[in-house]
């Protein structure tokens, strides 16, 4: 709109004007000086335009956020400001960088926790000291602890909170609260109910620093006295239903309770591994039957890592029980107190975790508990240990041992095999899955809740359940024997003279750049270097993640006993 009155517009007058550079040169640019017109009578658009121009011109205007300067003075000049602009790639970005930061453990969530809800559940939870407590019977007393009945020395908060179980733990105890802690906030129903941590005063002359840890007494019973048992697994039956069934006894119905036994131990596992928690000590005498939940429960989380944050503590002399860890326990046992940068730790775990996937540890576990629970034979101490050398022997493979056993089986070890047999052999599929040597092999604690074993009407699957079926097995294939054979075929084709590559050549094709001529032999020393590549790079990864100062830097958040 060309201007036609006699006023020049001086937009630095306006203090609106005055950060806006390119409105600045813009104006300096297009308006000339002008003066009043010769004529005396003046037309209503002129008077329009005066006044628009008074406003703009002597600052007393809103600002040009609000009423569009631009549109006022030049309406199709001055580029518009349209805010954000979403485009596709940007999405997609977005997009990524959430599911990056969602994935297991979860990057986002743990951010929250920690600095949200950890800090105001430290501002509401009620604080205890070791006064506070009256101590009843022991209930246990491991390496690095003992472990008490006990209750409150106030009748009013006793009445309220019932029996407790007190732990006086050492050094791991920081640990043990960390992961309490964190269980509660994330996934209250997998564990013991957790009350209250603290490092306790230190007297005078006392050596290590001794930690106090609480929970609500869930119940006298573990999965271990109850698997002692001869009525095994009726008398978890009454647990979890509450009354006797009246139903003639057999492998259908132990079949039954097995499963609901599973099922609970697995839904426990999933709440923990989803949060980035790996147990590393799951075995029998570590799950609790909780009376109030009727359901089983973990305890102990002194061996836990989580690996959201890196925490992968475990003190040098402690052992993890050989009777159920998994045949990597050696990787992690011998690892020492070790607190990795937790940015770097943190910005990895997705990856870290799906590379090594650790939750497949407490699977292997939790696979020889189903044994047991199947196979009485297999209950005691000895034939557990019988049963590992057994199947180390002929290299962890179930179906192996299997084909060795069965055909000289006393009854004991022939209900099992009768047990896992019902229903199309569906339970010894999901056994077989659990009990791998390779962790990325064995199926995950979700994956296996969603298996049919776990369906009530037992052998007519349904055509949805025989798909899941299907797409199980589909997803429990090893596809880095894929990736293994493709490059197996590509050396073994390699050569024409000799029928294929040597191993010595291969060497040689992994150190070589590419060269013009053979764009077979190109492909597969291009094949070769980024495979050695990816494997330093992880190497050198870990190493720097076990390599970090070591600290336990996260007992700065354990309260001290006042
Ligand atoms: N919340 C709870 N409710 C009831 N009983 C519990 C609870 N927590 C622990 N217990 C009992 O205390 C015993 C020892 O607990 P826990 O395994 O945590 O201690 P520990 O010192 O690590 O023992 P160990 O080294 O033998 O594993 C358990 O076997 C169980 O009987």
């Amino acid at each position: 709109m060309a201007t036609t009155t006699g006023f020049r517009l001086s937009s630095t007058t306006s203090p609106f004007f005055s950060n806006t550079n390119l409105l600045q040169r813009h104006n300096r640019r297009k308006l000339k000086p002008l003066s009043l017109p010769p004529r005396a009578g003046v037309s209503p658009e002129t008077v329009s335009d005066l006044v628009q121009q008074l406003v703009v011109g002597v600052g007393v205007g809103l600002p040009c956020t609000v009423m569009e300067c631009g549109d006022v003075i030049y309406r199709s000049t001055l580029p518009r400001n349209d805010g954000l602009t979403v485009t596709a790639q940007g999405a997609a970005l977005l997009a990524t960088a959430a599911a990056y930061l969602w994935a297991t453990p979860g990057v986002a969530p743990g951010f929250f926790d920690m600095f949200v809800l950890a800090f105001l559940e430290r501002l509401f939870r009620p604080s205890f000291r070791k006064d506070d407590f009256v101590l009843g019977k022991k209930l246990g007393e491991g390496a690095f602890g003992v472990v008490y009945k006990a209750s409150l020395s106030n009748p009013k908060a006793s009445s309220k909170l019932g029996d407790l179980v007190l732990k006086k733990a050492t050094e791991y105890g920081a640990v043990e609260i960390w992961m309490n802690e964190r269980v509660r906030r994330a996934c209250a129903n997998s564990c013991a109910d957790f009350v209250y941590g603290f490092l306790e005063r230190k007297s005078k002359g006392k050596g290590a620093e001794e930690y106090c840890l609480i929970w609500r007494f869930e119940g006298e019973d573990t999965l271990y006295d109850l698997m002692q048992s001869k009525e095994f697994p009726y008398n978890v039956e009454t647990k979890i239903l509450g009354d006797i069934q009246d139903l003639p006894k057999g492998l259908g119905r132990e079949n039954r309770i097995i499963q609901t036994v599973m099922r609970q131990l697995l839904f426990a596992l999933d709440g923990l591994h989803s949060t980035g928690i790996v147990h590393r000590d799951i075995k029998p005498q570590n799950l609790i039957f909780s009376e109030a939940a009727r359901t089983f429960k973990i305890i102990d989380l002194g061996a836990a890592t989580d690996l959201r944050v890196g925490i992968n503590y475990i003190p040098k002399e402690f052992l993890l029980d050989p009777r159920y860890t998994a045949p990597e326990q050696y990787i992690m046992s011998t690892q020492t107190p070790s607190a990795p940068s937790v940015p770097v730790a943190t910005a990895l775990s997705p990856v870290l975790w799906q590379l090594n996937r650790p939750d497949r540890f407490d699977i292997y576990s939790l696979g020889l508990i189903f044994l047991q629970m199947a196979f009485p034979a297999l209950r005691t101490d000895s034939s557990l240990i019988q049963f590992n050398r057994q199947l180390k022997r002929v290299n962890y493979d179930l179906q192996a041992w299997r084909r060795t056993v069965e055909p000289r089986a006393a009854p004991d070890l022939r209900k099992g095999f009768e047990i896992l047999d019902l229903d199309g052999g569906i339970g010894w599929e999901l056994l077989s899955s659990m009990i791998r040597y390779k962790a990325r092999r064995r199926v995950s604690a979700k994956a296996a809740l969603a298996h049919p074993y776990f369906n009530r009407e037992g052998l007519g699957l349904s055509v949805m359940q025989n798909l899941r079926l299907q797409l199980f097995r589909a997803t429990q294939k090893d596809y880095s024997e894929a990736a293994d054979w493709i490059i197996g075929l590509m050396a073994r084709s390699g050569s024409e003279s000799v029928g294929g590559f040597t191993e010595a050549q291969l060497q040689e094709l992994r150190e070589i750049e590419p060269k013009k001529g053979s764009a077979q032999r190109n492909v597969l020393a291009s094949l070769l270097r980024v495979q050695r590549k990816i494997i330093k790079t992880l190497n050198e990864t870990m190493d720097e993640l076990t390599q970090q100062r070591k600290s336990l830097w996260w007992s700065r958040w354990i309260p001290r006993e006042e």
